[in-house]
């Protein structure tokens, strides 16, 4: 068996911007998911996942032609976690050449899903790592990175970035346009997280943003303009310039509001960290529900974010200064 993790991400700037061609800057942070794959003797997929409902589930099939499995999980949850597994075990099969081998492949997650942390590019990441190690082959990380890019794309209806997936695979701050991916340098930066423990589905808000984007050319400006911020942020990362990357996180968030992919809880959140001194918040990821990023060095927006009704969750997060890791 081979066992691979790799870290969730924070956006500090850019989400759905990013899926147009516009810059993103999101930064890995220490919250895994943990893929085991272990080959099989005949060419079944076994799936064992621990987080996706509070039991935990097994699913075994032929393939997704064989039809949704006879399992005790909300359907719409275990599609999504079959069209992951099934599109990285797709690019295991391609990489390798081997077409008809099954594996087991056990699934555990600190991440919570689709919460905007990035769950859903970790475990492609992961189970593609271990799915080629497992078959004797060790991808170089930029190859990874776009073999996960194309499981993401693939399951999110043709929509997404590189940025999510390549961040998880290499770890630390990155910056990512169109298919230009690099990392960055970046100062430790004090990020909170409040999580108001729901979700938002990551392709249908992509889509929503698509929509608005091509009714209307304030939405496609607003589109660009999230862009501005990201390049100003970049500047101000460069610089460590704390209070800077606050003002434009805050703006960035405006504007994710107006495209419409905040919430009622997201917001609750991201002022209730503002008014507790924080120097900028905003939602992360695809948003609808789930998490807010925050920068604050002292312990305030942690705290009063404990107390804020509709925040469920709220930590202190470390970047992953390693994306992959090879655990067996
Ligand atoms: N522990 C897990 N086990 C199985 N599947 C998982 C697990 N974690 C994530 N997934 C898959 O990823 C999907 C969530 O991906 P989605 O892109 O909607 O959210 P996210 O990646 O957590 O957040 P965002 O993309 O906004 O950062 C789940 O529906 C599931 O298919
Ligand atoms: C909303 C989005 O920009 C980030 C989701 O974490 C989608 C993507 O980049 O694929
Ligand atoms: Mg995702």
């Amino acid at each position: 068996m081979a066992v691979s993790s790799a870290p969730g991400k924070v956006y500090l700037f850019g989400e759905h911007a990013v899926v147009y061609g516009e810059p993103a800057v999101p930064c890995a942070i220490e919250v895994r998911a943990r893929v085991g794959v272990e080959q099989r003797a005949d060419s079944k997929l076994r799936i064992h996942a621990e987080d996706l409902s509070l039991d935990g589930f097994t699913v075994e099939y032929g393939g997704t032609a064989d039809g949704p499995p006879d399992v005790d999980v909300q359907e719409s949850l275990l599609t999504a976690a079959m069209g992951y597994v099934d599109g990285a075990i797709k690019q295991v099969r391609d990489v390798t050449g081997e077409d008809e081998v099954g594996f087991d492949v056990t699934i555990e997650s600190d991440i919570p899903l689709g919460a905007g942390l990035g769950s859903s590019a970790a475990v492609a990441v992961a189970a593609i790592d271990a799915g080629t190690r497992e078959l004797g082959t060790t991808l170089e990380t930029d190859e990874l990175a776009e073999r996960a890019y194309q499981t993401e794309y693939e399951v999110q209806g043709g929509q997404a970035s590189r940025a999510d997936t390549f961040c998880s695979a290499t770890g630390g701050a990155v910056r990512v346009e169109g298919d230009d991916c690099r990392s960055l340098e970046a100062p430790d930066l004090p990020i909170v997280v409040g999580f108001d423990g729901g979700a938002g589905d990551t392709g249908k808000l992509v889509a929503g943003v698509r929509g608005l984007r091509e009714e209307y050319e304030f939405a496609a400006d607003t589109v660009e303009s999230i862009g501005e911020i990201v390049r100003n942020g970049e500047e101000a990362l460069a610089a460590d310039d704390i209070e800077e990357l606050g003002r434009l996180m805050n703006f960035n968030h405006g504007l994710l509001s107006a495209l419409g992919v905040s919430s009622r809880s997201l917001d609750s959140m991201v002022w209730a960290a503002r008014n507790a001194g924080a120097h900028g918040a905003k939602l992360t990821g695809a948003g609808g529900g789930g998490c807010i990023v925050a920068l604050d060095p002292t312990d305030e927006t942690e705290t009063a974010l404990s107390y804020t009704p509709g925040c469920e969750d709220s930590f202190r997060a470390e970047l992953a200064e390693t994306g992959v890791e090879r655990l067996e």
